[in-house]
């Protein structure tokens, strides 16, 4: 499975999504800009890393990756919005900041891209993105699979109504 295949497959999920609630002739980026804003908040609430008040521990890895897989689904849906692409997420290293250092990264690379709007900005974002899996211990193969299931469900839940 190569990131191209998911491109592909967050194409048809769009499609099935826009259809479904008559927005095919909408502009949806600044609103798939702000949701991976939320879901970049969601991931690091589930990851507890900010939350230097509390001895509570981090969710479980499953439902970390769930929520990893949330922001990958919008960051590829804007690649395709804006017509950029990254070609893959192999070689991305490890950031040597802490955990909550890198969030604060990804919401700055995730505002320049909006003002940008360019491919530098695009590769940047996806690649800080994945500097988070990096340090989560999420491996390539981990986000493939947890995006295909989280794909399912996102049809799953546009049949039921949701
Ligand atoms: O055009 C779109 C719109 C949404 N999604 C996907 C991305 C993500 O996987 C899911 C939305 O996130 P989530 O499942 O957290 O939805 P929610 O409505 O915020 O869920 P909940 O009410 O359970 O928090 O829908 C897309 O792929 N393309």
């Amino acid at each position: 499975m190569n990131i191209e295949k998911l491109y592909e497959m967050q194409e048809a999920l769009d499609r099935h999504i826009e259809e479904q609630h008559g927005l095919q002739s909408e502009n949806l980026i600044d609103r798939k800009v702000l949701a991976l804003l939320v879901e970049l908040g969601e991931l690091a609430n589930e990851t507890r890393c900010f939350k230097f008040w509390s001895l509570k521990p981090a969710s479980g890895h499953k439902v970390i990756l769930e929520e990893f897989v949330d922001g990958i689904h919008f960051i590829l849906s804007l690649g395709i919005e804006t017509g950029f692409r990254e070609s893959g997420f192999a070689d991305v290293s490890l950031p040597s900041c802490k955990l909550s250092d890198q969030f604060l990264v990804v919401y700055s690379a995730i505002d320049e891209f909006r003002k940008n709007r360019d491919q530098q900005a695009y590769s940047r974002l996806f690649r800080e993105y994945m500097g988070v899996a990096q340090m989560l211990g999420f491996s390539e193969d981990d986000v493939v699979k947890a995006y295909i299931e989280k794909n399912e469900v996102n049809y799953e839940r546009q049949r039921s109504g949701y």
